[in-house]
């Protein structure tokens, strides 16, 4: 696949063989507007079960290729095919870096929807990650599993993040609560889930 170098794009090496790509104003802000209005409003959009009976602080969608199924913190999520919007900002992100078959959408409502720190490293993930940001601006903050140095990233309307390399072995990431008042952000992290392709039909019915 054709790469197309970005001329904003900054990458920077992390500590133990992570790669973090981040492009401020990867998107124009009109083409993010029409983005952001379309993924609001024709994403099927739900709020999961999270930890210790509480739900999920934030609402989420998943979307991908036919019988891709993303399992994570005790909850299954199964694709949605792809919508147009969905699949021409994929494009957009392989144009930049890596092969995606599942996008997982989060859609933080306020400062009070967040994302606690965790890596994206289950067996089946693939290590490139590429994270689009719509709407109010957040922090994104990464922090290296054992030496603890923490970096933080404004993520906001039409930024890019590709993470890659050994980042989700190495380090966590998180999108922190804000007490400031800050309109909505739908975040959209395109992956790549292996063997997750759909079944051949079992015969017997016992599968
Ligand atoms: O909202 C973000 O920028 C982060 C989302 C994220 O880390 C995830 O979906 O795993
Ligand atoms: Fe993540």
């Amino acid at each position: 696949m054709k790469r197309i170098p970005s001329k904003t794009m900054q990458t920077i090496s992390l500590a133990d063989g992570g790669v973090l790509h981040f492009d401020e104003s990867f998107l124009p802000s009109e083409l993010a507007d029409r983005y952001l209005v379309a993924i609001r409003d024709e994403c099927h959009w739900e709020q999961k079960p999270g930890i210790f009976g509480h739900r999920q602080p934030r609402l989420t969608a998943s979307y991908g290729d036919a019988g891709a199924t993303y399992r994570y913190s005790g909850t299954v999520n199964v694709a949605l095919p792809w919508t147009p919007t969905l699949r021409e900002i994929k494009e957009k992100i392989e144009a930049v870096q890596g092969e995606y078959n599942f996008c997982l959408l989060n859609r933080y409502r306020s400062g009070q929807d967040s994302m606690g720190m965790h890596a994206d490293d289950e067996p089946e993930m693939g290590s490139v990650i590429g994270s689009l940001s719509l709407g109010a601006t957040r922090n994104f903050r990464i922090k290296h599993n054992q030496t603890k140095e923490t970096m933080s990233f404004p993520v906001g309307h039409g930024t890019l993040i590709i993470m890659s390399g050994t980042m989700q072995q190495f380090w966590k990431h998180e999108i922190p609560k804000t007490k400031k008042p800050v309109d909505e952000r739908i975040n959209l992290t395109y992956r790549q889930i292996e063997g997750t392709a759909p079944q051949a039909k079992d015969p017997v019915g016992n599968g």
